[in-house]
């Protein structure tokens, strides 16, 4: 089993420097895969109210804490208050859902999912902004959620409390009012997209970047992201006897980033962990570094007139 290490966030907590995503894993894929990862070595999950998927995550999670293979406390999961839930009013209320849905009684690490909001209807009208569904913006500023989050820990519902896909302007808005720190911000990071000034930032605030759509989110068909099929990617891949997957996710936990990668195929699962018997040294990491084109996969263009979208500034 792979002893995956941790990194120390500025509450004292440890989360380890990698996770398993479960973004469109649905139901007896993603319990499986969630299981197949805890018996491996995976200790920090990722998931969202809005993927629909905590009840099959938390099942698992539950499952395998029964068997007596993991502790409820080697457990890191993490879950995220989805922008329909983004207003002081609803942040109890959603986070009650989540450990509803999960079967556990407290949430390592609630992030809000993004800066922006959306009116709420129903739990099951999510967006992203749809005409039909008559889902519209809401203006609820992410400062008076973020006390409604810290009232959380408080409560102990939640032992952490992060922001997801905030820009510098952003984080700094909430440190500035805040009585809680974040311990996390999540937001998209690959080689396309290293994010070196915004963890720099960050790392200077003591906030750790979690790095979501760690390996581009390959699409083979396609071969997307180019990164992975590019022949210095390769070459260095076949220099550690490594995949391009696992030099990819490997730079992130270098440059200082904790990637997520999903998977639902046991062997991808195992490939994605197995990145601690290796380091990259200092040349391959500048040949990597090269690959930065700033493009994101996640662009949120429907937001783009928000007032809080937070991709109109460098980082
Ligand atoms: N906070 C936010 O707004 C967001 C958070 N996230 C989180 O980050 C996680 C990761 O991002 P995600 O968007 O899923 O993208 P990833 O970069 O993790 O890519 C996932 C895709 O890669 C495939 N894959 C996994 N491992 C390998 C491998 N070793 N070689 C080749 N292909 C592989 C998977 O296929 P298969 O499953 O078939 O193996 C899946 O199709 C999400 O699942 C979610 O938890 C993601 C986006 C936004
Ligand atoms: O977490 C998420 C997964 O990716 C989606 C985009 O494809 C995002 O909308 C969402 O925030």
């Amino acid at each position: 089993m792979v002893v995956i290490p941790k990194i120390t966030l500025n509450n004292g907590t440890q989360m380890p420097v990698l996770g398993l995503g479960t973004y469109l894993g649905k139901s007896e894929d993603i319990y499986n895969a969630v299981k197949y990862a805890i018996e491996i070595g995976y200790r920090h999950i990722d998931t969202a109210f809005y993927y629909q998927n905590e009840a099959d995550v938390g099942r698992a999670i539950r499952e395998k804490i029964d068997q007596g293979l993991v502790k409820r406390e080697d457990i890191f999961l993490v879950t995220k208050l989805s922008p329909i839930h983004n207003e002081p009013s609803k942040v109890e209320y959603a986070c009650q859902k989540s450990l509803e849905n999960l079967g556990l009684d407290y949430i390592d690490l609630y992030l809000i999912h993004f800066p922006a909001g959306l009116d709420y209807y129903d739990d099951k009208v999510q967006g992203p902004l749809n005409e039909k569904a008559n889902v519209r913006f809401n203006d609820a500023d992410y400062v008076d959620t973020w006390r409604e989050m810290e009232k959380l820990v408080k409560k102990g519902l939640v032992k952490s409390i992060g922001i997801s896909n905030f820009n510098s302007e952003q984080t700094q808005r909430i440190l500035d009012i805040c009585k809680i720190k974040p311990v996390v911000n999540q937001v998209e990071c690959h080689v396309e997209l290293n994010q070196k000034k915004l963890i720099e930032f960050s790392k200077q605030r003591d906030i750790v970047i979690t790095a979501y759509c760690p390996l581009g989110r390959p699409n083979p068909a396609e071969k997307k992201p180019a990164f992975l099929y590019d022949d210095r990617f390769i070459a260095i891949s076949q220099k550690y006897k490594k995949t391009p997957a696992q030099i990819a996710l490997k730079y992130l936990i270098q440059i200082g980033a904790v990637p997520i990668p999903k998977s639902t195929t046991n062997t991808r699962i195992a490939e994605n962990i197995d990145l601690f018997d290796f380091e990259l040294p200092k040349d391959d990491m500048s040949i990597l570094d090269t690959f930065n084109t700033g493009d994101r996969i996640c662009k949120f263009e429907l937001w783009a007139n928000h007032q809080y979208y937070p991709f109109s500034i460098e980082f």
